[in-house]
């Protein structure tokens, strides 16, 4: 008998761990699976999700209207839902997405302040409400994230930018943590201010105890 496809997603702000504990969890997932799971991200994910994704992060890009980057991450999601992850749950395959529309609420829909509810409509349209099994969410302070990604690079003062983005960031998880309370049969709200050990490990139990009753 055919196994179900699974869609898993793992959302968190920037400086969350997201990128660092997919590349763990993978080989530990897949030895005790014993079967080979499609791990993408958004934005991208496929050619022209691609092509999209380099048209919204394009620093030189300054002039690209909220709502326009609103459609565009959801254009890309369409592209990259219909080309690799149906597809993939169709043959019965667990894919595990780096970001999906969680990200487009969080960012958009209230960092940016076009609203949540405005983004998800934009994006029920594009994924035809196709919704995740579950999600990861890898809560981390905004702060501890941004600090994160800047560790290692040049010593800096902190100025006016960065307090922008920080507080951006903080948005972006404050709204995160209203999903997960909203939404507390999908998303799983893990600790991403442990170790990364730690983090790796709580992801692999949780994703292994939703996987038991797979049919
Ligand atoms: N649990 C952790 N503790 C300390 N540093 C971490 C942890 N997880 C990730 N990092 C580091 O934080 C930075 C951002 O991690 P990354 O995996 O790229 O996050 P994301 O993909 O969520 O933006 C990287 O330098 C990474 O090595
Ligand atoms: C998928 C998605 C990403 N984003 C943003 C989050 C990130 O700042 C940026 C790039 O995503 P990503 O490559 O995942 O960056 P990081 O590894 O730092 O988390 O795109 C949105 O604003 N909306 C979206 O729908």
């Amino acid at each position: 008998m055919k196994l179900k496809g699974i869609f898993i997603t793992i959302e968190g702000p920037d400086g969350a761990g997201k990128t660092s504990v997919i590349k763990e969890l993978l080989p530990k997932l897949e030895q005790t699976l014993g079967e080979r799971i499609v791990s993408t991200r958004e934005p991208g994910g496929s050619r022209i999700a691609e092509k999209i994704r380099e048209l919204i992060l394009d620093p030189e890009h300054t002039e690209m209207d909220i709502r326009t980057e609103a459609l565009l991450y959801a254009a890309g999601r369409r592209q990259h839902l219909m080309e690799k992850i149906l597809p993939a749950l169709d043959r019965g395959e667990i894919v595990l997405c780096d970001r999906f529309v969680d990200s487009s609420l969080a960012y958009q829909g209230h960092a940016r302040g076009i609203g949540m509810e405005e983004v998800a409509s934009i994006n029920r349209f594009a994924t035809n409400d196709i919704e995740p099994d579950f999600t990861l969410y890898l809560d981390i302070e905004a702060s501890v994230g941004l600090e994160r990604i800047h560790k290692g690079k040049a010593d800096r003062q902190f100025d006016r930018l960065d307090q922008e983005k920080l507080e951006f960031h903080e948005k972006v998880r404050e709204a995160y943590l209203k999903l997960a309370d909203e939404h507390t049969e999908r998303i799983t709200l893990i600790d991403a201010a442990q170790e990364l050990d730690e983090v790796v490990d709580e992801c692999y139990k949780i994703i292994v105890e939703k996987l038991k009753n797979r049919v």
